[in-house]
């Protein structure tokens, strides 16, 4: 008789297992979703996740186990495959084309025969019909992350699946965008439609989701329901130990000098979709972490542009970084004078995909670790460059398999681990992040935040800038906020709160907040007060 699974489950997994040389990402995964539900998928960074909805999704192959469609035994060779059953997944590194239009991406997975204005057509009614706001036309190089995001879940979307997998989808959201996205979700889940969620925020799992897996090292460790669980105990499920939580120390009495300052800096549109900078001030001092907060596509990507070099200045004091003016720097001379950056996107810009990590590592600290990594002739010196990885690697508890592995076969939360050990590393006087925890499991980014903290108390000014609220409040001595590319004056966390920072990322001009109260709600719905750290 031929193997069959459970009729009434829309999906179920036996004993999938996948091996990568020595390492089984997957073990012997056994996974159960019924229609129109909402299934968690738990688990530290590099315990298996991705690997696991690689597989689901045509993408790799299984090295062993069984996948059942609807009751069938399928084999998904493909993504196309895995379409045509009607599966569709949302990916944690995004797979569009920088260079096309939003509809173009789309018009990419469907028939050749279906005309580009059909497309975007279609993709523009179910933007307005599941509340996710999209520019059909607009170019996804000139899109911020979450909006290259909404792209991708419209395109799943459009598909009508009967299954969507979504890889981390609010870690680049702002709490009404993702407020929006549970209702998405929700509606989904009442026409039937079942959500494989894979996310590290435990309290909107517990607040979506039916059932939950949990992987440790590629096992499952529990099946569970969430609702029934705490944050904290399903955060000690995941790592198998307690998860600490961070403390800020109290910021220095005296501030150390002023190092970052930035005076009137100004950008036109670099592109008719990117956000002109007007005006920005801001003084970062030793000492002091400032964090910027601000709904995604204000201006933060141009920002950050501008302070780390990558777009430079017309006046040299523009930007000043250490004490230097640094407004006709680039990147590499930014560098120079002890500034260290961390950008958005980790893959392609953060670090190069197919290089190892040791090539990783070279290739941004050549020039400024000269003297330690390159010899009088010009030779990298190679043992250099290993030890840094490792020590770095260690430092910041970078799981991998093999020993020095390419970028691309890390897990997302681990290469983020291993980008931001890389500019610790050389214990910069200035530090910019930006979204130092995005997809990030709750130890790896208490640690990251630890570090963070620890190089401002070391008396370096950082700066974050970041869409997690939480995170903000967890780390920030002040938070300023992006909107339409002007930046707020810096609020003290004192005096801070979610209220008065909502309104200010809504476009609120300061000193609206303390009559607003109403107006708040509007804008912050279903947000809170900080939530404890897990
Ligand atoms: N192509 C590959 N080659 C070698 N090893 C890989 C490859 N892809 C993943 N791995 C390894 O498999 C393990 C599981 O990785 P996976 O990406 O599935 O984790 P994850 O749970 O999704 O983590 P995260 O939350 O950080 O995204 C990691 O140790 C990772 O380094």
């Amino acid at each position: 008789m031929q193997d069959r699974g459970n009729d009434a489950l829309l999906l179920e997994t036996r004993g999938l297992t996948k091996v990568f040389g020595e390492l089984k990402a997957c073990n012997e995964v056994d996974l159960k979703i019924a229609p129109g539900e909402i299934h968690a998928l738990l688990g530290e960074n590099g315990a298996g996740k991705s690997t696991l909805v690689k597989m689901l999704f045509g993408v790799l192959d299984p090295t062993e186990g069984g996948i059942y469609w609807k009751g069938e035994p399928v084999r998904i060779g493909s993504p196309g495959e895995a379409r045509r059953h009607g599966i569709g997944m949302v990916f944690q590194h995004f797979s569009l084309f920088e260079a096309l239009t939003a509809s173009e991406n789309i018009a990419l997975v469907f028939d050749e025969k279906t005309p580009i204005s059909q497309i975007a057509e279609r993709a523009r009614a179910v933007s307005v019909e599941y509340g996710l706001p999209l520019d059909p036309h607009a170019m996804v190089g000139d899109l911020s992350v979450g909006e290259r995001q909404r792209i991708e879940i419209i395109r799943c979307l459009l598909q009508k699946p009967d299954l969507i997998i979504l890889d981390e989808p609010t870690s680049v959201l702002t709490p009404q965008e993702a407020n929006r996205m549970f209702d998405t979700l929700e509606r989904l889940k009442a026409e039937g439609t079942s959500i494989l969620y894979i996310s590290h925020r435990l309290d909107e799992v517990k607040r979506l989701c039916d059932t939950a897996t949990v992987l440790r090292h590629g096992k499952v460790v529990a099946h569970c329901d969430p609702r029934q669980e705490t944050a904290t105990t399903l955060a000690n499920l995941m790592v198998g130990s307690d998860v600490e939580a961070v403390k800020r120390q109290a910021s220095a009495a005296t501030p150390g000098p002023p190092l970052i300052e930035i005076s009137n800096l100004e950008r036109p549109p670099a592109t008719p979709f990117s956000i002109p900078l007007r005006g920005i001030d801001l003084t970062v001092r030793g000492g002091e972490l400032l964090g910027i907060a601000g709904v995604a596509g204000n201006g933060q990507g141009e920002f950050f542009e501008a302070v780390s070099g990558e777009w430079r200045q017309e006046r040299a004091d523009t930007i000043r970084l250490n004490g230097r003016n640094c407004g006709h720097k680039n990147i590499s001379d930014r560098r120079m004078v002890g500034a260290a950056f961390v950008p958005e996107e980790r893959l392609g810009h953060g670090a190069a995909p197919a290089l190892p990590l040791s090539d990783n590592l070279l290739l941004s600290r050549h020039t400024t670790d000269r003297r330690a990594m390159v010899g009088p002739l010009g030779f990298v010196r190679m043992g250099a460059v290993k030890e840094a990885t490792q020590r770095i690697i260690r430092e910041m508890d970078v799981r991998k398999s093999g020993e020095d592995p390419e970028a691309a076969a890390l897990s997302g939360g681990n290469l983020q681990k291993f980008l931001i050990g890389r500019e610790l590393d050389r214990e910069p006087m200035v530090l910019v992040v930006d979204q130092p925890t995005w997809g990030v499991d709750a130890g790896a980014a208490a640690r990251i935040r630890k570090a963070l903290i620890d190089l401002a108390r070391a008396g370096s000014a950082v700066l974050v800038i970041s869409q997690d609220l939480d995170e903000l409040f967890e780390i920030s001595d002040a938070i300023a906020v992006m909107h339409d590319g002007r930046l707020s004056s810096p609020l003290p966390i004192a005096e801070a709160s979610f209220e008065k920072i909502g309104l200010l990322m809504g476009g609120a001009e300061p000193g609206h907040q303390a009559h607003a109260h109403a107006e708040a709600h509007a804008n912050t719905e279903g947000s809170h007060e900080p939530g404890a750290p897990i």
